[in-house]
């Protein structure tokens, strides 16, 4: 078969860029290993994980919330076979949402491992190892990462995992240590907690979620310390693990250089995620690896070699999923001649813990490390009725602005519903609001959001009106 363009990898990256390169007119075709369509983030990441992240809320706040509201429970209890069923029937029907996408946009769906015979040709690998070659003039690798992995702590799956297997416990852990205080440990953390585990993170730096800014990282750990009895170990090195059988030993270093043990009936590797690029044959058509693993692609996503393009997690930048469709899209536009744009800079960053944590623009941190002059304003959702009538009063929003011209500069939320609520801010970001522009308009009440008009009218000349 001949096709205008070949995408390799089906997950969010990969699936939009076919959807718009059909769109387009290209005759597409899209390449997938495993044998069911939406890589990491639909199979074992995003959607799972949210789907676990519900269910264990439903249930902590039946155990913990409920009765304030006035409604009394008998025999509460969890199970976990449902659960995890349920999560399972989640995955599957956003599955078939990506057939019935490819079917619909007339996108040829290749099952199998796709990898370069040369520029041109791609061969298909089944799973029974049966080869197949297809021709094409583009191609746009989309093949993801996987998680990263400590030498000296090697995963057996079964009590030392990733997130992979931590999607599908059969029990609920006593004990779950955690190490990196990043956005899948306390996700996935946060859904053992609320189901009873007791859950102890080892985190390398001195913050938890340390890529966003800063206060938000300090207010989630006051609260997952307060609301699940999260444990922390903040500047720990780990150093080992020794698996004994029904219990792992973990050994870090902390800050005073003494040796401390840590015992869990699992440990979740969360360190972070590397490119995924093995068996793709990348040698055979001449592309070039950039740092860390990583493709190395200019601005326009296309590696050295013309008309072979990588986008996602296999790139520089956020490994999100949002991103990625974002890579997709503008990959697909170019290679029809457009002249799409991505403003990196307004790709939101989401943790759904509970609350839910968000942030778009430039941190404090980064405004200070460049010499901006900015005004911060904030606003507690403590005083915010909508808060106060559903009981969720931690967190706050937070808007950064420009000192002189007002324009907004960063907006970094903890609370309620916000990794909705950030879209507004990246909208306001996008037209290149003022904080007064946004805290001119009309937010319905009583609505969480009213804490973003809140807290830009602070940043605007520290007029919020309920506070
Ligand atoms: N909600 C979301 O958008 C979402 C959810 C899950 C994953 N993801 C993405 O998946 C990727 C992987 O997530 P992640 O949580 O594994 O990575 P992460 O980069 O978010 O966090 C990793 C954490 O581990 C710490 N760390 C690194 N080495 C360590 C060590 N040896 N000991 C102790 N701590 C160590 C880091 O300092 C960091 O805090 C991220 O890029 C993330 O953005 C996103």
């Amino acid at each position: 078969m001949n096709y205008d363009v070949v995408v390799i990898g089906s997950g969010p990256g990969g699936y939009v860029a076919a959807i718009r390169c059909a769109q387009l007119g290209l005759k597409t075709a899209i390449i997938e290993k495993y044998n069911v369509l939406g890589g990491t983030c639909l199979n074992v990441g995003c959607i799972p994980s949210k789907a676990l992240l519900d269910s264990s809320e439903h249930y902590h706040n039946a155990a913990h919330a409920f009765s304030e509201h006035g409604i009394e429970l008998g025999n509460l209890k969890v199970n976990l076979t449902q659960m995890i069923k349920r999560k399972g029937e989640v995955v599957k029907s956003n599955n078939d949402g990506i057939s019935y996408l490819m079917k619909k946009n007339k996108i040829d769906t290749y099952f199998g491992l796709g990898s370069f015979v040369n520029k041109n040709t791609i061969k298909v690998t089944d799973a029974e190892g049966k080869e197949q070659q297809i021709e094409t003039k583009k191609t746009i690798i989309a093949t993801g990462s996987k998680p990263t992995t400590l030498p000296f702590l090697p995963l057996d799956k079964k009590r030392i995992i990733t997130s992979t297997e931590a999607l599908s416990l059969t029990e609920i852990p006593k004990n779950m240590i955690i190490i990196g205080g990043g956005v899948i440990g306390l996700e996935l953390g946060s859904v053992y907690a609320r189901l009873g585990a007791k859950v102890q993170v080892i985190e390398y730096m001195d913050s938890i979620i340390p890529t966003m800014d800063r206060a938000l990282g300090k207010e989630l750990m006051r609260i997952l310390k307060k609301s699940l009895k999260f444990e922390f170990f903040m500047s720990h090195k780990v150093t080992g693990a020794t698996n004994e059988g029904e219990v792992v030993k973990v050994t870090a270093e902390n800050p005073k250089g003494e040796t401390v043990t840590f015992e869990g009936d699992y440990v979740l590797v969360s360190v972070g995620r590397k490119p995924y690029t093995e068996g793709l044959g990348l040698e055979n058509a001449g592309v070039q690896m950039g740092e860390r693993g990583m493709i190395a692609v200019n601005d326009h996503l296309e590696t050295n070699v013309p008309g072979i393009f990588a986008i996602g997690d296999v790139v520089r930048g956020a490994m999100l999923a949002h991103k990625a469709e974002e890579e997709g899209v503008l990959v697909a536009e170019h290679i029809v001649g457009q002249k799409p744009h991505i403003n990196y800079n307004l790709i939101p960053g989401v943790v759904y813990t509970w609350p839910e944590v968000a942030g778009v623009g430039f941190t404090e941190e980064q405004l200070k490390e460049q010499g901006r002059a900015y005004k911060s304003g904030s606003f507690p959702f403590k005083a915010s009725g909508r808060a106060k009538a559903s009981g969720d009063t931690d967190g706050f929003v937070k808007v950064l602005a420009d000192k002189e011209t007002d324009e907004i500069l960063g907006v970094h939320m903890i609370g309620p519903r916000i990794a909705d609520l950030i879209a507004e801010a990246v909208t306001a970001m996008e037209f290149r609001a003022s904080a007064e522009d946004v805290a001119r308009m009309s937010h319905a009440h009583p609505t969480y959001a009213e804490a973003m008009k809140e807290a830009c009218l602070a940043a605007t000349e520290n007029r919020a009106l309920h506070i």
